[in-house]
């Protein structure tokens, strides 16, 4: 197996003649939490578009387990085993918690392609269900309304839907974004479960929680990468602490 379950390398997108990301590499370890960190406008969103195909970028090549998914459609990318979790909550609120996570298990049953002798019974796809209700902390939830959750349950709900395709690689753009400290110190060990069976590559600007979860943590500024390495190298980076003070001022 290749040490790097996804390896970016020199990746550019331009936005009209603005160059928002130039030329920047990234590789991620299987079973690995790897955070991407940088001030606001640095790039962070850029490179997770490139990355999961929702803008492909302008140079460079991705590769994705044995797969060059640089120009792969983001559908591809998920058949291939990457999934993503957005910013904005992508749940249908009218349908139970359960529901919304059943369609996520049957949407990946059916990329799997169905053969009538080896179709899942309803029976496997509840228990699977439940499974993944479980895992995420919501299993007494099952029948209430995805609309009537709180937020962070909310968040929670759309990773189990992620978790729902068994990704190899699962992206979290901003996991903790408006969560109180209940939701946070949950959702930060459900992630830390997550490296058992799968790399977790996250956006966060929660600084205590990236810094004690993370393998890795790549710093960007201004479409560049500035800084790369384990919590302690990063944290003692001067060019980091400069981005960060050069930001707040
Ligand atoms: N569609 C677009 N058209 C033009 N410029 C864009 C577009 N999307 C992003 N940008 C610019 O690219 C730069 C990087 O933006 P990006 O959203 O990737 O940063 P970020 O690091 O994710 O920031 P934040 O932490 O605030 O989410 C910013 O200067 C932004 O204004």
């Amino acid at each position: 197996m290749a040490e790097y379950l996804l390896e970016a390398s020199g990746i550019g997108v331009r936005f009209g003649d603005f160059q928002a990301l130039a030329g920047i590499s990234l590789a991620v370890a299987h079973r690995s939490i790897h955070a991407l960190i940088g001030p606001n406008g640095a790039g962070k969103t850029t490179l997770f578009n490139a990355l999961t195909g929702v803008r492909p970028p302008n140079a460079g090549r991705i590769v994705f387990g044995r797969h060059d998914i640089t120009r792969a459609p983001a559908h591809r990318r998920v058949r291939y085993g990457m999934a993503r979790s957005f910013q904005v909550t992508n749940l249908y609120p009218a349908l139970s918690v359960a529901e919304n996570v059943r369609l996520a298990v049957q949407a990946r049953h059916e990329r799997e392609g169905w053969v009538f002798w080896r179709a899942p019974q309803r029976r496997d796809i509840a228990d699977e269900v439940q499974a993944i209700l479980e895992r995420i902390g919501i299993g007494e939830r099952a029948g209430a309304r995805a609309g009537d959750l709180s937020h962070g349950a909310q968040r929670s709900l759309e990773i189990g839907m992620a978790l729902a395709g068994r990704p190899q690689l699962i992206c979290l753009d901003e996991p903790l974004a408006g969560m109180g400290i209940d939701d946070v110190h949950r959702t930060k060990e459900l992630i830390v479960g997550l490296r058992d069976a799968m790399a977790v590559l996250l956006i966060e600007h929660n600084m205590s929680v990236v810094l004690s979860i993370s393998d890795r943590i790549t710093v960007m500024a201004q479409g560049a990468k500035i800084a790369e390495g384990p919590p302690e190298r990063v944290r003692n980076d001067p060019a980091v602490r400069t981005a960060y003070l050069g930001s707040a001022a």
